[in-house]
């Protein structure tokens, strides 16, 4: 696993939509061989799209040729509501991109058959190829996406509760009101993100710091769902200083020392903009 430690959040940002980008870049994407993305929401990545909508403005990037999978949704939110996945997506990312409406994929949290809409997600990412890259946050207790502790760690799109911890946490987002947070949600398993080409995850603050731990320095533990990247053949955790509080010196400088000739942003932003020629 890659752990990339920068300044602070505005960093984590850029680097994460720079490695987005060149991986686009070099993917080359046609109509044909599209880059399949796959997406979180949260406030951590927030910043993220902003860069990238900065390098689609730019005319560094384009999201043409891009499909996108979400990693999950809440049970019984439709898409119009605000609180919605849905929504969230559309209103901080997708419409200021030229993706295109038919690529966009998101799990319904409202189907009729809950069971039947997790498989045929998992089947349509399949038939698109499977996901190049998956871009996500943590939670607190080291959930990604809504794989809560405890959840089997080779586990596929499913439903699944939320934790108390959880809820409570996304209340912030239902007006500080944890009876309006839906208690159920349609989530990527697991195994869905393992499945993945490439796997990307960001946290910053304090708040992330016990989280990254139990990923880089824990063991692998269903508790927390995050150390399950140890296992992955291409993992990379992009993190802020605070969110690197928890782990050892020796481990931080290691990272640090072996990333060090990465974590230029000017430069790399310089190396997209040769790439995109
Ligand atoms: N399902 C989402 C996760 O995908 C996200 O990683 C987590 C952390 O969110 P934030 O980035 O706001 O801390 O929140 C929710 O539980």
């Amino acid at each position: 696993m890659r752990v990339i430690i920068l300044k602070n959040a505005d960093e984590v940002a850029k680097w994460s939509a720079y490695q987005i980008a060149k991986k686009i870049l070099k993917f080359n994407p046609t109509k044909e061989k599209p880059f399949v993305l796959g997406l979180p929401t949260g406030s951590t990545p927030l910043a993220t799209y902003k860069e990238l909508i900065n390098l689609y403005n730019e005319k560094i990037l384009s999201f043409e040729n891009i499909v996108t999978f979400n990693m999950d949704e809440y049970v019984g939110l439709k898409p119009e509501d605000p609180q919605s996945y849905h929504y969230f997506m559309n209103e901080n990312f997708f419409k200021y991109i030229d993706i295109k409406k038919e690529n966009i994929n998101i799990l319904n949290g409202c189907a009729e058959d809950l069971e039947k809409e997790c498989e045929d997600y998992e089947n349509k990412i399949k038939a698109a190829g499977g996901i190049q890259l998956f871009l996500g946050g943590v939670g607190e207790d080291g959930h990604i996406a809504f794989n809560e502790p405890g959840s089997s760690l080779s586990s596929h799109t499913r439903d699944k509760d939320l934790t108390y911890d959880t809820i409570l946490a996304n209340s912030r987002f239902f007006d500080n009101d944890i009876e309006k947070v839906p208690k159920w949600a349609l989530t990527i398993g697991v195994g869905t993100l393992m499945d993945s080409k490439e796997v990307m995850i960001l946290a910053n603050g304090y708040k992330k710091a016990r989280a990254v731990y139990h990923g880089v320095e824990g063991g692998v533990n269903h508790l927390w769902t995050i150390s399950a990247l140890q296992l992955h053949r291409r993992a990379v955790l992009v993190i802020d200083e605070m969110a690197a509080s928890d782990i050892k010196v020796k481990t931080y400088r290691y990272f640090k020392e072996i990333e060090a000739k990465n974590l230029n942003l000017e430069e790399y932003k310089k190396y997209l903009i040769e790439l995109a020629k």
